[in-house]
């Protein structure tokens, strides 16, 4: 299957300082990749690349086309949101709507009505009396109803309320995605996405320390209560991590097989927040 985005060798940097080296990623129809990296870890500089904002060295193919020399062609099917929601304070509602309708070719201004109708924004309303939060609600009903094939998303959720937040989440699902498409998404949130990821790559430092689908990181992480007695023994197999609460010793381990961790303790599935705890503290030693 040909990929959508196709990402390699990819480097940046600003000054003397390297922000992003050697990334290579592939991502095809049907999946949502998470981009998880700690502040500063560059995500952004990886997202912007990908949309042609700033220049780098390596190659980037989305959907045929190289970012920075067909941009224009490349952005009539990739939806982008940033962190920062830039609205013009002036504007209302349903001219944000006719704007659109009128520069994108694929925007579909019904199904951003549809959208809106299930938040408490009215089409009559000024972006300035909106709340924040509205404000991105707005955003990101425009964002959706744009059919494109990559949707590209710099911690979308930012400013919402939980509940916000999981109606988003839920919407992007039922809305937007289908097997033919796929999302890219940061957030430091990861607890709050983790059940809609197919993919997950951890960044750090400008580096990618973990590139897997979400299916083979459940099989290759573990994560064990290791029992008072069994401590020396667990720690000698190296686990990732190990921490001790109230007594109980929780340690994660990285393809460990299953029979040298069940006599250690009780075994489950580790969060994917417990797998980048302890995949970065890895990186950092
Ligand atoms: N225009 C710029 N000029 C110089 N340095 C920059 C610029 N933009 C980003 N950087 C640096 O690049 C690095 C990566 O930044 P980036 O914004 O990509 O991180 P991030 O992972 O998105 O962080 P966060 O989670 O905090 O948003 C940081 O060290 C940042 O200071």
């Amino acid at each position: 299957m040909t990929p959508l985005i196709s990402i390699s060798q990819l480097n940046k940097s600003y000054g003397a300082s390297n922000v992003i080296s050697d990334i290579n990623l592939s991502v095809h129809p049907g999946q949502i990749l998470g981009l998880v990296g700690p502040n500063g870890a560059g995500k952004t500089t990886c997202l912007q690349a990908m949309l042609g904002l700033v220049d780098y060295q390596g190659d980037i193919d989305i959907l045929g086309f190289n970012p920075r020399k067909q941009r224009e062609k490349m952005l009539e099917q990739v939806a982008y949101i940033a962190d920062v929601a830039v609205l013009p304070k002036w504007l209302k509602v349903h001219q944000s709507l006719e704007y659109l309708a009128g520069i994108h070719p694929r925007f579909n201004r019904d199904k951003a009505i549809e959208l809106l109708a299930k938040t408490n924004i009215k089409l009559e309303s000024k972006v300035k009396h909106l709340s924040k939060g509205m404000i991105t609600q707005l955003h990101l009903a425009l964002i959706l109803a744009i059919d494109a094939k990559v949707l590209i998303l710099d911690e979308p959720t930012l400013g919402l309320d939980i509940l916000t937040r999981r109606q988003f989440y839920t919407h992007l699902l039922e809305d937007f995605y289908n097997d033919d498409k796929c999302i890219i998404v940061t957030t430091h949130q990861i607890e709050e996405i983790e059940h809609i990821l197919t993919h997950v790559a951890f960044i750090q430092a400008g580096k990618l320390v973990l590139n897997e689908s979400t299916d083979k990181i459940k099989e290759r992480f573990q994560l064990v209560a290791v029992t008072h007695e069994n401590v020396a023994q667990a720690s000698a197999l190296k686990p990732l991590f190990s921490n001790s609460l109230m007594g109980i010793n929780m340690m994660l381990f990285d393809n460990q097989s299953g029979d040298d961790l069940q006599p250690l303790g009780q075994v489950s599935v580790p969060s994917l927040a417990d797998i980048f705890v302890g995949v970065l503290a890895k990186e950092a030693i």
